[in-house]
């Protein structure tokens, strides 16, 4: 039952890949034509060959012209291969990058089911990312594999039957020299797939060292402190370790596919005596050893290249499954209301965001432990704390990145996970610390915050200008068009601060009705600050604001502030309120505020 159940599952898996991977059903059905023809051509081939020999060992009147047939037919299975092999080469190539395609389109389209962080900030999805990765490349090259073997079964059918007509036995003895080889190779397959799925994390590793040196991200580090032949040294150790177990499969390979040659080898010298006996007993003529001896070397080297096909036929399937786990494990992390049923997003807060007994932890360790905090819709909450005390944390929460573990965030009363998410992040606007820095125009930097929206170029530099970007993006080359990024050719590169205005600009290009900014101030300079600072009533007019900042020249001016400390609100008032109280808020403030003066 299991048995029949796994081979059902595995059916299925290779199903999937050949719908995925045979995208292009014309060059698909052409390819396998071409393939076929070239099978049935090399059957033909020793057959034709008999009818010549046969015909000029026994010279008769007319043989010029009798064997003429045969000979133009034995020249065509020469020819006619040799000549579409280059029209075939380029459109399994063609198959082969549509099959890239349609591979890199399943994992994009994956990637978009990711809604959130949950599964993403993960170790383990990284492994299973990078698994993913060598699945696809491995998956594209299925169309190619499935065709060859499938050629070599069909050319070895009629081989077969070729050599069944000297004796079945014979024909039979030859086929099963397979069966050993394909079980090895089977195995062998196997191990060469686990060997590389355990090297999955050592070879991220080895991967994080190259590209540290030779990247511009912690270059300046990197020179600094002289780490390139730190890394090297860490690649060396990591790069012996993996590579001793790959050698090691490389070494069994070897030695299997050295033995198995020496069989095929064996199995053709065991048929050459069985055809040199049957001529010795006058059974034979010459045609008939020219067609023995080339089916008998044909079926040997296709049973011997049928068994490769086949185990790399085998090893894709398992990258199937790995492709098509990773696929079906991409699923949201976080609780999705279903669209028949969800709550449509308002556009904007009406009464308030309300976080009611809030615990989260990305681990064990709880990062969060029972925040409770109302925040007025068209209103501007600012929240601070220490390093590392979950404002950011927060911050994930209330964008829908995670779901709390337990508690309940509500936006007017209802639950946050029951609204449609996608409508609930187009009402969303967003500054985030670690704000992304696209390699893309100016243009494109501010647009990607509402590509939805109606006339974004008008919008895109009324965002610029109430977020001070106007003034970078004057002075860049190209103005708007410049490329932000120095991988291409006319491209710069911005500074922090003016990355952050673009970064603003962005999160303000949208008319939403909750705006989180992270720490959108940081990086700016103090006169850019007070006139963000000046912009920011203006900009958050109307709509229900999060202000995340440890500068308390910003964050004075919200409505009402929050402080976090160990995982709980431990004050929350205006900034005039908080400063009488004399508590943590009050502490905080007055050190910073005590240096300036
Ligand atoms: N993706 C993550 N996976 C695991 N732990 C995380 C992750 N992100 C943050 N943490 C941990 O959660 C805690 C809170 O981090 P968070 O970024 O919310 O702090 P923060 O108050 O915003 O700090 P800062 O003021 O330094 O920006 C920290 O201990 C941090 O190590």
């Amino acid at each position: 039952m299991r048995g029949l159940r796994g081979c059902w599952d595995t059916a299925r898996v290779y199903g999937r890949g050949v719908r995925l991977v045979f995208a292009n059903r014309r060059v698909f059905a052409v390819t396998t034509l071409l393939v076929l023809l070239a099978s049935v051509l090399s059957v033909l081939q020793p057959w034709l060959l008999k009818q010549v020999v046969d015909q000029l060992a026994t010279p008769a009147p007319g043989v010029a012209t009798a064997v003429l047939v045969p000979a133009v037919g034995y020249a065509l299975t020469l020819v006619v291969p040799a000549v579409l092999a280059p029209v075939q080469q380029t459109m399994t190539v063609s198959l082969d990058d549509q099959a890239v395609g349609a591979v890199d389109r399943e994992l994009i389209e994956a990637g978009r089911r990711l809604t959130d962080l949950t599964r993403i900030e993960t170790p383990a999805f990284h492994d299973d990312e990078q698994h993913a990765r060598a699945a696809a490349m491995h998956a594209s090259h299925f169309a190619v594999f499935a065709q060859n073997a499938a050629g070599q079964c069909l050319t070895l059918v009629g081989l077969l039957v070729l050599v069944a007509g000297l004796h079945p036995l014979l024909a039979l003895g030859l086929a099963a020299t397979v069966v050993p080889h394909l079980v090895t190779q089977r195995r062998m397959h196997r191990s060469q797939f686990e060997t590389m799925a355990a090297q999955s994390r050592p070879a991220r590793e080895m991967d994080y060292c190259v590209r540290l040196t030779t990247q511009a991200d912690g270059a300046k580090e990197v020179r600094t402190f002289g780490l390139g032949g730190w890394f090297l040294a860490r690649y060396e150790r990591l790069f012996e370790a993996a590579y001793a177990e790959v050698r090691a499969a490389r070494l069994r390979h070897l030695r299997a596919s050295t033995a198995f040659a020496f069989l095929h080898g064996a199995a053709l010298v065991a048929g050459f005596w069985f055809v040199l006996r049957e001529v010795g007993t006058g059974r034979l003529g010459p045609g008939d050893v020219a067609l023995y001896v080339n089916a008998m070397i044909q079926l040997e080297a296709g049973l011997f290249g049928l068994s490769m096909s086949l185990g790399q036929v085998y090893e894709t399937g398992l990258y199937f499954r790995q492709l098509f786990g990773f696929v079906d494990r991409a699923v949201p992390g976080i609780a999705v209301a279903p669209a028949d049923t969800a709550e449509p997003a308002r556009g904007r807060p009406e009464h308030a965001v309300e976080l009611r007994e809030v615990h989260f932890g990305y681990s064990t360790e709880p990062v969060l432990r029972g925040v409770n905090a109302v925040l007025p819709a068209g209103s501007v909450t600012a929240v601070v704390g220490d390093n590392g005390a979950g404002k950011s944390t927060v911050v994930k929460l209330l964008t829908r990145m995670y779901d709390p573990t337990s508690g309940e965030i509500r936006l007017d009363g209802r639950p946050l996970a029951a609204y449609d998410l996608a409508e609930f992040r187009t009402r969303l606007g967003a500054v985030f610390q670690d704000f992304a820095r696209f390699a893309l125009t100016a243009r494109e930097n501010i647009a990607v915050g509402d590509v939805d929206g109606p006339e974004l170029s008008a919008r895109v530099e009324e965002a610029a200008r109430r977020s001070g970007a106007d003034e970078v993006v004057a002075s860049l080359p190209a103005g708007y068009d410049t490329p932000l990024t120095r991988l291409f050719e006319g491209g710069v590169e911005l500074s922090g601060g003016q990355w952050q205005k673009l970064a603003t600009a962005r999160g303000f290009l949208r008319d939403a009705g909750l705006v989180v900014l992270d720490e959108p101030t940081a990086a700016l300079d103090a006169d850019a600050e007070r006139r963000l600072f000046d912009n920011f009533r203006s900009l958050l007019a109307g709509r229900t604001g999060v202000l995340i900042s440890h500068r308390f020249s910003t964050v004075r001016m919200a409505d009402q502030i929050l402080v976090v400390h160990d995982g709980r609100v431990v004050e929350a008032g205006a900034h005039q309120e908080l400063v009488a109280l004399g508590g943590r808020y009050a502490t905080m403030f007055e050190m910073q505020a005590g240096r300036y003066r």
